[in-house]
């Protein structure tokens, strides 16, 4: 294959005038190269004038970076994650002194904060600080026009930030103010970075706003820009130097951010966790039944040590009420919008949308915030927190619960272990497939002894051969689980075959709420049908299929290791009805009654009782149940192929 590349050829139009502008912002650059007298360089930057010059701007500067972090890092915050009237005006405040000739900033600062301006007689008489020619006051002025920088630079990294991370932290335990310091800020750290150096360059390089509010006192006031000016007038040669200087500085800081100054890299690592290859870990029983490490099939894990019942009256979007034992798993389906995660956001007290009463067990939870709730999240995309490696991943709600560092990392490391996950434990989430990425997610939220578990699409990430790995481990860990978990799925196995109950949602109401079987056999809807409308039944692999738990066997094409429990899922499109007994290759042939029969859309559900195997929900046409003289009561054969069935191992 030619490997040729073909550039376009920009039009001269667009090439000449673009070209001029390079040559034009160049010029001056090289003007002050050419003119740099480089024996007299060490010289000039070394005489007392300058170097004092150097160690103000260096002072102020610095002052300047430190004011505007502080003020400027929680104002960016606001702006980026609360929502208020006004917003819009605040942002043009902030920008404002990017924009404003910075003499008429320093023309405003003396009449804001000047000795004759609105707050100057306040400091002056309360504290005796009096700003104009004094260093603070150049501190003032670098700060005014340099802060920007640093909130527009912390307000577009914060805008990049999914909040599922902060809102997962807040899941695990963690209060507000150790979110962002534990989360929000070393998540967005490349942009705070970013934004303080260009801060600092900005302060660095402060002229206008400095000699119009604080004055040029050598020493006090007068920056290495303000020497500049002067030298020009006396020293031409040595204002070339010192020019050299600053662009210098400026240059060495824009090398060093490269185009970084907004966004998050974060979405550059999730793409790079994306793009780790999915294997099944070692650490899992394999297709082949092979159990190649340390997964403890069957351990009885108690989350908190306790059994916690789930009441729930949600009001909003969702109208519904959801009662369910200690240790149930109800599955949450619904079409798209059908307001599945606004329940669970509900539920974690995390939208306004919807409204949960919330009793787990005996407390009631309403009126506390969602870090103390004790209600875990695992939000779709397991939202591992990038820059923590799996075990302080684990231990982040042991710690936000105030465990001891090393009692949290020892714990963390147990449910790494019990998921399967132990030998991964130093690695970052980048560093994880997706499967992987999916059970240290779920040892983090369980190791936060949470008293209800909501999982969202916890395997819609994974390939078909890793979905059923996880899912396998996520039913024996939730086997142990004392609260109640609520899985949202859009897959029917996943319903099936790890819920004890399918709540189905329909514009944020309760369409259905049964366990699977009675789903299955009796949608409400066509969409339920559709969703979950197959025949699961449950059994024992054997050497060629299934025994079936009420007794019968079923051939079926895959294998299973002997002995596994299973569920053989049927679809009931691939259940053929005859009214004699069909021979030829289908090797699951059984003898039944109809006993009822639904329209489904534009197809019937045909229900056959059998002595011999469990009920088969059968799809056909209607033309095709009018050929056969279907009824209730009708004595039909029944058969599928072995290569119709799925076997989904429990
Ligand atoms: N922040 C929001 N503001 C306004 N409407 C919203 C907001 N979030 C969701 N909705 C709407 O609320 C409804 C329920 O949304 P929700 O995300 O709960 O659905 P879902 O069942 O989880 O859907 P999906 O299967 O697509 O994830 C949808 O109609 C959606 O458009």
């Amino acid at each position: 294959m030619s490997r040729l590349r073909i550039r376009p050829r920009p039009p001269l139009a667009l090439a000449l005038p673009a070209l001029l502008a390079v040559a034009f912002l160049l010029l001056p650059l090289i003007g002050i190269l050419s003119r740099t007298q480089w024996g007299e360089l060490g010289t000039h930057l070394t005489s007392p004038g300058v170097v004092e010059a150097l160690r103000l701007s260096l002072v102020v500067s610095l002052w300047a970076l430190g004011l505007s972090l502080l003020l400027g890092v929680p104002l960016a915050w606001l702006l980026a994650r609360v929502p208020f009237k006004g917003k819009a005006l605040v942002r043009s405040l902030v920008l404002l002194p990017m924009v404003l000739p910075p003499t008429v900033g320093g023309v405003a600062l003396l009449l804001g904060f000047g000795r004759r301006g609105l707050l100057g007689p306040w400091l002056e008489g309360t504290f005796g600080i009096t700003l104009p020619f004094h260093t603070s006051g150049a501190v003032v002025a670098a700060t005014f026009v340099a802060m920007p920088f640093l909130v527009i630079s912390l307000e577009g990294a914060l805008g990049g930030l999914k909040q599922s991370y902060e809102e997962t932290a807040a899941s695990l335990g963690a209060p507000p103010v150790r979110v962002f310091f534990t989360v929000t800020l070393p998540m967005v750290a490349p942009g705070l970075v970013a934004g303080a150096a260009l801060t600092w360059a900005r302060a660095l390089g402060e002229f206008g706003a400095t000699i119009t509010f604080a004055g040029n006192l050598p020493g006090t006031t007068q920056t290495l820009p303000l020497q500049v000016y002067l030298l020009l007038q006396d020293k031409p040669e040595a204002a070339t130097s010192v020019s050299l200087l600053l662009l210098a500085i400026a240059m060495g800081v824009l090398i060093a951010l490269r185009g970084r100054w907004t966004g998050t890299p974060v979405a550059a690592k999730e793409a790079g966790a994306a793009a780790v290859t999915e294997e099944p870990s070692p650490s899992v029983p394999g297709p082949d039944g092979g159990d190649g490490g340390p997964v403890p099939d069957g351990e009885a894990v108690r989350a908190d040590g306790g059994d916690w019942a789930l009441h729930a009256e949600v009001t909003g979007f969702n109208e519904l009420t959801l009662d369910a034992g200690p240790g149930t798993t109800i599955a949450v389906v619904g079409e798209n919008g059908a307001g599945k995660t606004t329940l669970l956001r509900a539920l974690l007290g995390l939208t306004p949308r919807a409204h949960a009463r919330l009793r787990l067990g005996d407390t009631d939870v309403t009126a506390l915030p969602p870090h103390r709730r004790q209600v875990a999240w695992v939000p779709q995309d397991g939202a591992l927190f990038p820059h923590l490696t799996a075990l302080a991943n684990t231990a982040y709600g042991l710690r936000a619960r105030g465990a001891g560092r090393a009692e949290a990392r020892r714990e963390a490391q147990d449910w790494l272990d019990r998921l399967g996950v132990g030998h991964l434990a130093r690695r970052k989430p980048a560093q994880l497939s997706g499967g992987q990425a999916q059970r240290v997610a779920l040892a983090r939220a369980l190791a936060a002894r949470p008293r209800l578990l909501l999982l969202d699409e916890p395997l819609a990430a994974l390939d078909q051969t890793t979905r059923a790995h996880v899912r396998h481990t996520l039913r024996t860990h939730l086997a142990g689980f004392g609260g109640v978990c609520l899985i949202v799925t859009h897959d029917p196995v996943e319903a099936v075959s790890l819920a004890d109950r399918v709540l189905v949602l329909s514009d944020g109401r309760t369409l259905q709420d049964a366990a699977p079987a009675e789903v299955t056999r009796r949608p409400r809807s066509p969409w339920v049908a559709r969703m979950l409308g197959r025949n699961a039944w449950p059994g024992t692999a054997s050497a060629d299929g299934m025994a079936l738990g009420p007794g019968g066997r079923l051939v079926v094409a895959e294998s299973l290791p002997e002995g596994a429990a299973a569920l053989a899922i049927i679809a009931p499109e691939a259940v053929a009805v005859h009214r004699e007994r069909p021979g030829g290759s289908p090797r699951n042939v059984w003898p039944g009654t109809v006993r009822e029969i639904t329209a489904v859309g534009s197809r019937l559900r045909v229900l056959v009782g059998s002595a011999e195997v469990p009920d088969l929900v059968a799809e056909i046409t209607p033309e095709a149940a009018a050929e056969l003289g279907l009824a209730d009561g009708a004595a039909v054969w029944t058969s599928v192929k072995a290569t119709e069935v799925t076997l989904v191992r429990l």
